[in-house]
């Protein structure tokens, strides 16, 4: 359970700067992480070991879900199965607002870039989770995301050697976690909407299921978190940051030590206007073989894959959508697969 806190902590991250962490510096950082995830379960972390600036991270939304450069054709080539189904990405991909959902929103999703041993579920799954990602044809804009993709799993990785000791765990506890990591990273548009849409929350209360996430928001701000007294904390847009939090796995991991800690966005809205708004989360996921077991060595653990298939079932950015499919009525051309 969250404590009762009225804001987010700002943890910087400047030791992890330093050529040569030091050893003071990297151990008084552990325990900020410790506290702060055993109390409000989310953060602002500043100083980041990040070369991509806020510009270049919500500029590959504006250049995906804005400009003329990816019109809906493209985006066409690039949706999961579910929404066009002449594609073969079932997975990762771009899937489109889906009308009458409360998530009025449409993505862009990225997996590893590296192949990855087929993982075979044993309800024969629909989602293939260690296929390869799609590109739109700008071999700029992958690279973008590439880039950004492998520094954000680089600063997780860093952040759970921090977590694994101060869960009293040795530095490398959470290594086997990297091995064909399935990590997510998501470039996430909520259109502008009139008022008459009366839409005032523009992603639903929730727990993030997985082990760690690092979320940027862009200016428009909007991110709301629960704290014990059931009051809505506003974590507004902070220059330069990326909040972190931790999910629902990462709080069994911890023996109940770290909470996941329940969030939902408000609309920031302009006259009768809902602003347009664009995050990017970063879920850090295990291998989809990895065993998934809590420190205490007191359960059975759960083998990731399956534990996020049997999760997104009820994601609704994997539900099928009713036909016609919302953004797919033209002859696709052949799409990018890596
Ligand atoms: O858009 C946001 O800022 C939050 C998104 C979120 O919580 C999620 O995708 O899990
Ligand atoms: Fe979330």
């Amino acid at each position: 359970m969250a404590t009762s806190f009225s804001a987010l902590p700002i943890i910087s991250l400047s030791a992890l700067l330093e050529p040569n962490h030091s050893s003071a510096a990297l151990a008084e950082l552990s325990s900020q992480l410790d506290k702060t995830f055993s109390t409000t379960g989310f953060a602002y972390l500043v100083d980041l070991p990040l070369s991509h600036n806020h510009d270049d991270i919500f500029g590959l939304c504006e250049d995906f879900f804005i400009n003329s450069k990816y019109p809906d054709d493209e985006k066409r080539k690039l949706a999961k199965q579910t929404f066009f189904k002449e594609n073969k990405n079932t997975y990762r991909g771009y899937f489109p607002p889906q009308p009458g959902s409360d998530n009025l929103k449409e993505g862009f999703e990225i997996g590893p870039s590296s192949a990855l041993p087929k993982f075979t579920y044993k309800s024969s799954a629909k989602l293939n989770l260690t296929e390869g990602n799609v590109w739109p044809s700008d071999a700029s804009f992958r690279q973008r995301c590439e880039s950004l993709y492998d520094q954000l799993q680089t600063l997780a990785s860093s952040l759970l050697s921090l977590l694994a000791v101060a869960l009293g765990k040795d530095a490398t506890f959470f290594d086997s976690y990297l091995s064909h990591s399935i990590s997510t990273l998501r470039l996430l548009h909520y259109p502008a909407a009139s008022r008459t849409s009366s839409q005032k929350i523009i992603c639903t209360p929730h727990t993030d299921s997985g082990i760690l996430t690092l979320l940027h928001q862009d200016p428009t701000g909007g991110l709301e978190v629960l704290n014990s007294s059931g009051e809505w904390i506003a974590a507004p847009y902070v220059p330069g940051s990326v909040v972190v939090n931790i999910g629902d796995l990462m709080a069994r991991v911890s023996n109940g030590r770290y909470v996941a800690t329940t969030h939902r966005v408000r609309a920031t809205t302009e006259g009768a206007i809902a602003k347009k708004r664009f995050s990017v989360p970063f879920f850090f996921e295990p291998g989809p073989a990895c065993v998934v077991r809590s420190i205490a060595g007191n359960d059975a653990g759960v083998v990731y894959g399956e534990h996020v298939l049997e999760k997104m079932s009820g994601w609704v950015e994997f539900q099928p959508v009713s036909e016609p499919a919302p953004v797919i009525q033209q002859t696709p051309e052949l799409i990018a697969v890596n």
